[in-house]
């Protein structure tokens, strides 16, 4: 198998503060198509869904051959990479690091060998007790380059495949022990796997590549851009496998209750995208109409801050009948990764990304819309920039509730300390960011917006779908801030030892 490491810097990744995207996932089944190219243009799609690095791995019936490494889509991969990655299948990854930290070796697809078959992995979520599980692989001798939670997912599903002799047994025992958030793609020379987890927390669907082929991605927007159409999700707890047989599926898990990332639709999913046969764009403009029924103010104009607070900020506008202008240009060259971790760099990273226009705000009175405060750095800024640009008030107005719990399941909001809502009251992060007031949807009103099923809504309520073990939250959670779990019994799932995981009878 091939593995390229040419540009292996091993730097430390500058901390940003905001709230990150979380990872993509793609992969394409098209034989006698360029895989590659195709993985490329669709991590392209995703690439709002991570920064840090990307990776793809292409399989050509033979082996499998893996190229990633730190930074953008676009500075990973040269044409002569591309042409070199020569396959039937491929699958690619696009990275915010949620675990294991930010170095070359938690890049993604993760690979493992078992014995002469290699099988690549990539992984949007978060895992929740992989930490024993690891423990156990490493004393039974299997390597590790990182300490990600990905990273043991692929050696265990390895292991079980080892021992099974076959993967989708190896995948089935995998996900019977992996507790948390997961959308993943696994490829081997001559198959393409894809499968998530019980509770759907996290987004999968799967596209047709006309007669030729399949594809998989974290949201339909990579789907437009291959040419794919949009076939139906991968259901939570599904394990679909297509290979030169066809497309197989078979439930790994039987499903639990269904708890898809609300937060997708509020901000880390892209317009464009459609979930459940509504458009992102859609339902974040409802979300904006319907903060104007909640918190209608007085004012003179209605502006969005880019990117994820502009449809919002045109419902809100549409609703209110106050008209909807720029009021913030936004440089579409900075990269989040380029964001500092100490304060004073923090808040220059929001100037080079975001400058007030003059023209339009001086001398108005502005509702300034925006999709979420997580620490409140944002926020704070641009209110600062719209009143040195000359705007008499500013009404700040955000499209969902109060985050105020940490996230565990694949966003690195997991320590609640740094959430500005956790620690101050509505009218105390309004006097923070210097607002002349400030409201945010009810989870409510929210809900109205979305089509109609089962969410996580874990960081405004504390409800958790997954029971996250004490160990994993240790010093996570503020005093006085007690989670609750409705979908369990209050037990904490025990992890059977790896090695005592009994086999069922090869399905393949
Ligand atoms: O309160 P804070 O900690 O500052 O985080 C909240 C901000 O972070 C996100 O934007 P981001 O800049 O990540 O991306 P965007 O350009 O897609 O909106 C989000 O849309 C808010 O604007
Ligand atoms: N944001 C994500 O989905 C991250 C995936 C995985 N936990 C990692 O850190 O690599
Ligand atoms: S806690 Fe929030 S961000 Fe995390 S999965 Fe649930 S809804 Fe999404
Ligand atoms: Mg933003």
């Amino acid at each position: 198998m091939g593995y390229d490491e040419r540009f292996d810097l091993r730097a430390t990744v500058g901390e940003d503060d905001s709230l990150h995207d979380e990872c993509g996932v793609f992969g394409v089944w098209a034989p006698g198509r360029d895989v590659a190219r195709i993985t490329y243009f669709g991590l392209h799609a995703l690439q709002h869904r991570g920064q840090e690095s990307a990776g793809i791995a292409v399989g050509n019936g033979r082996s499998v051959l893996v190229r990633k490494d730190r930074g953008l889509v676009s500075q990973v991969f040269t044409d002569a990479d591309l042409s070199a990655l020569n396959g039937k299948a491929a699958i690619g990854h696009v990275r915010y690091g949620t675990a294991g930290g930010g170095g070359f070796d938690a890049a993604q697809p993760h690979f493992s060998l078992i014995d002469d078959v290699t099988i690549a992995l990539a992984h949007n979520g978060t895992l929740v007790n992989t930490t024993g599980v690891r423990r156990e692989l490493v004393q039974m001798g299997v390597p590790f380059r990182s300490e990600t939670d990905s990273e043991v997912a692929c050696e265990l599903i390895g292991y079980f495949t080892k021992k099974s002799g076959h993967l989708r047994v190896g995948i089935r025992h995998a996900m019977q022990m992996i507790e948390g958030g997961y959308a993943m793609v696994l490829l081997r020379e001559n198959a393409l796997y894809a499968f998530r987890d019980p509770n759907g927390i996290r987004p999968l669907v799967i596209g047709a590549l006309g007669t030729e082929g399949w594809v998989v991605a974290s949201e339909t927007c990579a789907l437009d851009i291959v040419g794919a159409t949009f076939v139906r999700d991968v259901r939570p707890g599904e394990i679909v496998r297509i290979s030169d047989g066809g497309i197989l599926s078979e439930q790994g898990l039987e499903p639990r209750p269904e708890a898809q990332c609300i937060f997708e639709d509020v901000y880390f999913s892209r317009p464009d995208t459609v979930i459940r046969g509504r458009s992102i764009y859609s339902m974040r403009y409802e979300m904006g109409r319907q903060l104007a029924r909640e918190a209608p103010v007085d004012a003179d104009l209605v502006i969005g801050v880019p990117d994820s607070g502009m449809p919002p900020a045109e419902g809100y506008a549409a609703q209110t009948g106050i008209p909807f202008g720029e009021g913030l240009i936004k440089n579409r060259y900075v990269a989040r990764t380029f964001i500092q971790p100490t304060q004073e760099m923090r808040e220059m990273g929001v100037r080079m990304k975001l400058n007030a226009l003059s023209d339009n705000v001086a001398g108005r009175r502005v509702v300034m819309v925006d999709d979420s405060i997580v620490r409140g750095t944002t926020s704070k800024q641009i209110v600062r920039m719209l009143k040195e640009a000359g705007a008499t008030e500013v009404h700040v107005r955000i499209n969902c509730p109060e985050v105020k719990w940490p996230c565990f399941y694949g966003i690195d909001t997991d320590v609640q300390r740094q959430l500005i809502s956790a620690n101050k009251s509505v009218e105390e992060v309004r006097d923070y960011i210097g607002a002349d007031s400030l409201a945010f949807l009810s989870l409510e009103g929210l809900r109205r917006c979305v089509p109609e099923c089962g969410y996580c809504d874990a960081c405004y309520t504390g409800r958790y779908p997954v029971r996250i073990p004490e160990a994993f939250s240790a010093g996570k959670f503020l005093d006085g801030f007690a989670p609750t779990f409705p979908y369990d019994d209050g037990e904490e799932a025990s992890v059977p030892p790896v090695e005592d995981v009994r086999m069922d009878a090869p399905r393949d």
